[in-house]
Parts: structure tokens; sequence; C-alpha cells
């Protein structure tokens, strides 16, 4: 019975004494009125239990009272919603010390049990058969007692959650716990055991939404295009963090290179649209684990440029420290350099004029670099030395930045040279080529203004940014003077949007001044401006010429290589950086004293400065592991390089007497132009005077006559 109902029972008895004896005093009442039903023995024995009753039970809510304050002074109590991490840490803490060991009550769960810590109670289920475990639970409402620490603590499931429909985890459910004690601070301590517990237990966490907020947690996205998403998924890929996933997108694409495991790989599993993935980043550095989730979203295809934008990473730590996000960028970054030490990449554009396709190549060993005298060590001593003055620049005031032209006839090594260099330097190459369909003034400042600094920036054929010069060049046309007469030709127009204040502007810009390697090549300097290439612009200038002897001999080696067993020089997968073979294919059947008399005849048989090496690097090719037959055959192949230069030359001769022809008819329809125009003008001048004089009419019109017949004539 509650306090209001007594009163109320108490407040009626009194209305009804009071209205059986309503003119008595008030303790006359009572006295009469109990007199009166004491006589009679079954009301007094209701009225009996009707005081009893009420007594009992104020005494058991005097207790109850007395037992909840006392409770309140010896008894710590804390509720832990499903929702919060909490309850993760107290559920894997109180599963760990098996508080529900000897309950008879469970809730049995299976669904998503992949997902959750390991129980130390869960049953293996057909673990045989691809079948999760099962995980046991405490039921709701069942309390279990424990002792921690030399204390009794009851737990209890207060609040039965259920099951979210998409993640399969409980949530609005509830655990509380009692802590028989006087003092808060077991409760402290108890819940930082538990969180402790949780951290090195390394148990995988729930999983969050991207946009449930938590101040709890850190979210970082790393864009696709942007350097740092590179480094991170070179990491993820490299610590398997990107396995777990069940949703794959599987291709065989050579583009989705980046999500194979190496670069020889056929089948790439590519993690699904938007997948969830739980991985557990350890720090080299400070040995400290923690939870990331880590959501890739792939970038939609171009299938114009077949490349692919606006994927990304987003990852979300389960920790509020900003030093641990700082140390998984940097543990990334240093992964991904050391991934570079065997790879080189290469940046590609697409043709809107952003940086977009990621490709990797094999690093080329500096030995299979097949200059003259000591070039190539002289470029890497000298970018080396670049990369490492930036102080020195700095303090001098000049801009930390060095430009390099390579220019020569092509097939000589100017792309491979460069190659090389990013091997040797650990830089990555950004690659533009002029002549790309979206590269103009703004692109390319856009373009080298995302660039990171310490990089190489390729712009290959940088004379297609400039009109030819080319004596040769078929699409000339005559520019004729206001008399129709011809005076020169008109340069074949640029074949790039980039103008020459735009490459300028780009090459001088602010941007440019991080310690960049800037490198162009051409096989037409002549047609550059000299303004490209002054000193503080191109500060090294390289010319690549056709091989010399010395050349020819070092490429017949390279493809014979004197040891016992050898690969198909020129397939670079099969060196390693060092240039030796990786995979023995073959046992040579020559010895490497034959090899070298070899080369030196393969080196008098071809002409000097006649031939690139790739041209010769194609003939051999033809020639693999036989170097006699290739000595046997160079006659036959000069032959047939002479036989092709002759027809190259009478097209070109014949193409020469086409254009001369061209050009003839130019000037005669120019020439018959600027005749007829005057005759125009003379006709006009006649009739003027024909106002004035009838017979110098006649004279005039029979002049025009002869003279258009003359031009007839001429014609
Ligand atoms: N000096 C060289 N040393 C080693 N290999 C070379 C050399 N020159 C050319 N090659 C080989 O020839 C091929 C073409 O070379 P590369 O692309 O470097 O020439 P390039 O001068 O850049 O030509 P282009 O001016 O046409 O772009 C490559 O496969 C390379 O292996």
């Amino acid at each position: 019975m509650s306090d209001s109902s007594t009163i109320i029972a108490i407040v009626s008895l009194a209305a009804l004494v009071f209205s059986l004896y309503g003119g008595a005093s008030p303790v006359a009442a009572i006295t009469s009125f109990v007199r009166t039903i004491s006589a009679n023995p079954q009301v007094a024995e209701l009225f009996r239990f009707l005081f009893l009753g009420t007594i009992v039970e104020a005494g058991r809510q005097v207790g109850e009272t007395m037992l909840k304050f006392g409770s309140s002074l010896f008894v710590v109590k804390a509720e832990f919603g499903t929702h919060d991490f909490a309850y993760d840490w107290v559920l894997n803490y109180l599963e760990h010390h098996r508080v529900w060991n000897e309950s008879r009550s469970f809730k049995v769960v299976a669904r998503n049990a992949a997902s959750r810590p390991n129980s130390s109670t869960s049953a293996s289920l057909g673990s045989t058969d691809g079948h999760p475990d099962a995980i046991y639970e405490p039921a709701p409402l069942t309390a279990s007692f424990f002792r921690w620490r030399g204390y009794w603590i009851s737990v209890n499931k207060s609040v039965a959650g259920y099951a979210h429909y998409d993640t399969g985890e409980e949530i609005g459910g509830a655990l509380s716990i009692s802590i028989w004690s006087r003092k808060r601070q077991i409760l402290d301590e108890f819940v930082r055991a538990a969180r402790q517990f949780y951290i090195d237990s390394k148990v995988l966490p729930r999983r969050v939404e991207r946009e449930e907020p938590s101040g709890a947690l850190l979210t970082a996205v790393f864009p696709q295009g942007d350097l740092a998403h590179n480094w991170m998924l070179a990491y993820l890929r490299s610590a398997n963090a990107l396995g777990g996933t069940m949703d794959f997108t599987i291709s065989t694409k050579q583009s989705d290179l980046g999500w194979g495991n190496g670069p020889k790989d056929t089948v790439r599993y590519m993690p699904a649209h938007d997948t969830k993935q739980r991985f557990l980043f350890e720090s080299p550095r400070t040995g400290r684990s923690t939870w990331l989730q880590v959501v890739v979203t792939p970038g939609q295809r171009n299938w114009n440029s077949h490349t692919e934008t606006g994927g990304s990473i987003t990852i979300i730590l389960h920790s509020s420290d900003k030093a641990v996000l700082a140390d998984l960028i940097e543990t990334a970054h240093q992964k991904y350099l050391q991934n570079g030490v065997s790879t080189v990449t290469v940046h590609l554009t697409d043709n809107r004029g952003e940086w977009a396709k990621t490709i990797t190549k094999s690093r080329r060993a500096l030995s299979t670099l097949i200059l003259p005298t000591d070039i190539k060590e002289t470029i890497v001593a000298d970018a080396r030395q670049f990369l490492e003055s930036e102080n020195w620049y700095n303090q001098a005031g000049i801009p930390h930045r060095r430009g390099y032209l390579l220019y020569g006839e092509p097939g000589t090594g100017k792309s491979t040279t460069i190659h090389v260099l990013a091997g040797e330097l650990g830089l990555e190459i950004y690659f533009i080529s002029l002549a790309s369909p979206g590269i103009d003034d703004y692109s390319l400042a856009k373009l080298i203004s995302d660039t990171p600094s310490r990089c190489i920036l390729l712009i290959e054929d940088i004379d297609c940014a400039f009109p030819s010069r080319d004596e040769e060049d078929e699409d000339e046309e005559p520019v004729l003077d206001k008399e129709g007469k011809p005076i020169g030709r008109n340069p074949t127009p640029p074949r790039s949007a980039v103008t020459l204040s735009g490459l300028l502007n780009v090459l001088d810009s602010v941007s440019s001044e991080e310690g960049r390697l800037t490198f162009a090549t051409t096989n037409h300097i002549e047609n550059l401006d000299s303004a490209l290439i002054r000193a503080g612009r191109m500060d090294v200038k390289i010319q690549y010429k056709f091989a010399d002897s010395v050349q020819i001999e070092q490429v017949f080696k390279r493809f014979y290589p004197p040891e016992e067993e050898q690969a198909i020089v020129g397939d670079h997968d099969s060196e390693d950086v060092q240039g030796n073979a990786r995979a023995p294919l073959i046992h040579a059947p020559y010895t490497p004293a034959e090899v070298d008399a070899y080369a030196v005849e393969f080196g008098q048989a071809i002409p000097a400065s006649a031939y690139s090496i790739a041209q010769i690097q194609g003939y051999l090719l033809t020639k693999k592991r036989n170097p006699a037959g290739a000595i046997e055959g160079v006659q036959q192949w000069l032959k047939s390089q002479e036989e092709e230069k002759r027809v190259m030359a009478e097209l070109k001769q014949k193409r020469k007497a086409e254009r001369a022809k061209k050009l003839k008819l130019a000037r005669e329809r120019a020439e018959a132009a600027a005749a007829t125009k005057k005759l125009t003008a003379d006709n006009a001048e006649g009739e003027t005077t024909d106002q004035t004089s009838d017979t110098s009419s006649v004279d005039g019109i029979g002049g025009v006559g002869v003279k258009v017949n003359g031009i007839n004539a001429d014609g």
C-alpha cells in the first residue's frame, strides 16, 4: 500500500467515526467506536488485520528507504549503454573474468560473431564448415556476482537491446554493475582496467558509421589524386589491411595494378565500393596499437582518358589522439618510399589536365644506361648535389630548382636517362606531354602546382609548344605580300595549346622552387626559343647522339651477358636494381671471351654515329641468345637499313617535288590575282577619265582587254 492510500484509509475511518458520533468529543467518539466494534468479534478481527497490515507495510517502506539510503552509502552503481564503446570494454573484461561462467541463462548470438570480441565462453560451432562461432552473452535481467580486487560486484543486463537490422550489432540495451564499496574511485579503477584490457587484448572494435558523430574518433580522408592517397594505399596493401573485406571487385586490367599484391598478379581483388574494414595499426615507431576503420571508395572511371578520379580512402581512427594519425601517415609514407626502392612511380595526366593515373615501373639500373664517357655519373651526381644543397640555395637567394634539357636524335636514351635517375634518387616522375589534348597554359600551371616538392617533372617533346621551322615540313603554305609575291612560308602552327609565355611562367613560378628537378626532352632544339633554354630555366643541356662504336659494343655485351645463365635483356622485370638477371632462363651457349670478341666485331661492323641504340637494340632482339647469328646477320641488317633510308629519302624527295609544284601553282595564282586587282583599279581610273573625254574611254577598255589576255596567256 502506498503512502497516499494509507492516508486516505485513515481519513475515511476518521470520517466514519465522526459521522457516527458527531456530537461527542473526538476521544469519546473513538473510545465508543472501539467499544462498539470490539463487541462484534468479526469486525474486531477485520480491524486487527487492517491495523497489522498497515504496520507491516509502513515497516517495509521504511526498510526499503533505509536500504536505498544505506546502499547509496555502501554501493557504487554504473550503467553502460550498448551503443557506447565503454559497454564493449566492460563486456569484454567481464567475459575475460568468466563472470557468467556459472550462469544458467544466456543469450546466444552467431550473426556478426566474426566481428565481436573473442569470447572465452564462445562455443565453436561448425568452425570447419565456414559457419561463424556462437557467442554467449548474459541473458537480460539475470544478475551475476563476482569478486574483483577484493570487492563484490554484481552485474545485471538491466535493459535488453535489439539487433540492428544492418550490422546485427545490439543497440538500445544496457548493462548495470554495482560495486559493494563505499569508495567511488573503485568504479574509476574498474572502468580504467576494463578499457586497458580492451586495448591490450586488441579485440576487434565495433563498426562505426562515418556520419556517426563521435568525439572519441578521428576521421581522415585521403582523396585520390593526392600523393598521400598513394602512400596510404601502398601501406594498407602491404599490411594486408584490405584483405578482410567480404565484398570484392575483381579486375584483370593492367590499370588496376595498384590493387594487386605484386606487379605480375593477373587477377586483382579490389574492395567493392564503400566497403568498410577494420584493421589494427601497430606503429613501428611507438609500438602503440590503434584500431582503424578503412573505407575505400574507388573513383569513377573516365573512359576517354582511361583514368580514375574522385575516389578516396577514409580512415576512422579509434583514438582521439592526433599524434596517432600523424604517426599513421608517416608510417605509410615510409612504406611507400621503401616500395619505391625497387620501382619507379610515374604520374600521368588525363585529358582534362589533372593528375589522374599512376603507373609503377620496375626500377632500371644505372648500368643499363649506355652513354658515352661518364655522362650518366655526372648527371646523377649533379642532381644529388642539387637535392642536398637546399640551404645553400636559400642562403644565396637563388630559387631551389634545376632544369635539364636533354636533346638530340630519337631513340638515343633521353627518356631512359630520366627513368634511371628517378630510380637512383628515389623520386617520382610527373610526366606531362605538351602535345596532350587537355594541356594549355592554365592546366599546365595547375598541374605543376599540384606536384609535391622533391620530384622529377618531365616535360616531353617541349618543342611542340613552338612553331616548327623545319624546311621539309609539308604543311607549310607560302605567305604572299600585298603584290601577291611569295615572301616566305607560314610556320606550322604549334601542336600544343601551351604558349611560350605560359611555359616560361610555369618554369619560373614559385611552386617550382621546392627542390624540383625539371627535365625537358626534345628532338628539335633548334625550334626552341632562346628564352626557354637560358641558364636559370635549363641549367644543364645534354646532347644525345647516335651510338659510337664503344656504345655499340656495350649494347652488344648487354645482350649476351657472360654469366652461366642469362635473362632476356630488354625485359626490365627480369633485372634487379643492380641490373643483374633476376630469373635465370637459359644456359648461355657461349663464353665471355667469345662475347668480347663478337662485341668488337659488331662495333666495327656498324658505322659509328649512324644508328640509335633503340635501332641496334631492335636488331639484337631478333638474335636473342645467338651472338654469332647477330654478327652473321649484321651486314644484311645494315643493307635493309640503308634500303629503308633510301626509300624514305625518295619519299621525302617526292614530297618535296610535289610541294615545289604546289608552290609554283600558288605563286602563279597569286600573280594572276594581283594582276586582276591592278586591272580593276586601272579600269576604274579609265571610267573616271571617260566622264571628261569619249575617245579615251574606248582606248581604256581596249587596254583592259589586252591586259586580260596577257594574264590568260601567262596563266
Ligand atoms: N643510351 C641508351 N642506353 C640504354 N638503352 C637505350 C639508350 N638509348 C636508347 N635505349 C633503348 O631504346 C629505347 C628507347 O629509348 P628512349 O625512349 O630513352 O629514347 P629517347 O631518346 O627518349 O627517344 P625519343 O626522343 O624518341 O623519345 C629504350 O627501350 C631503351 O632501352
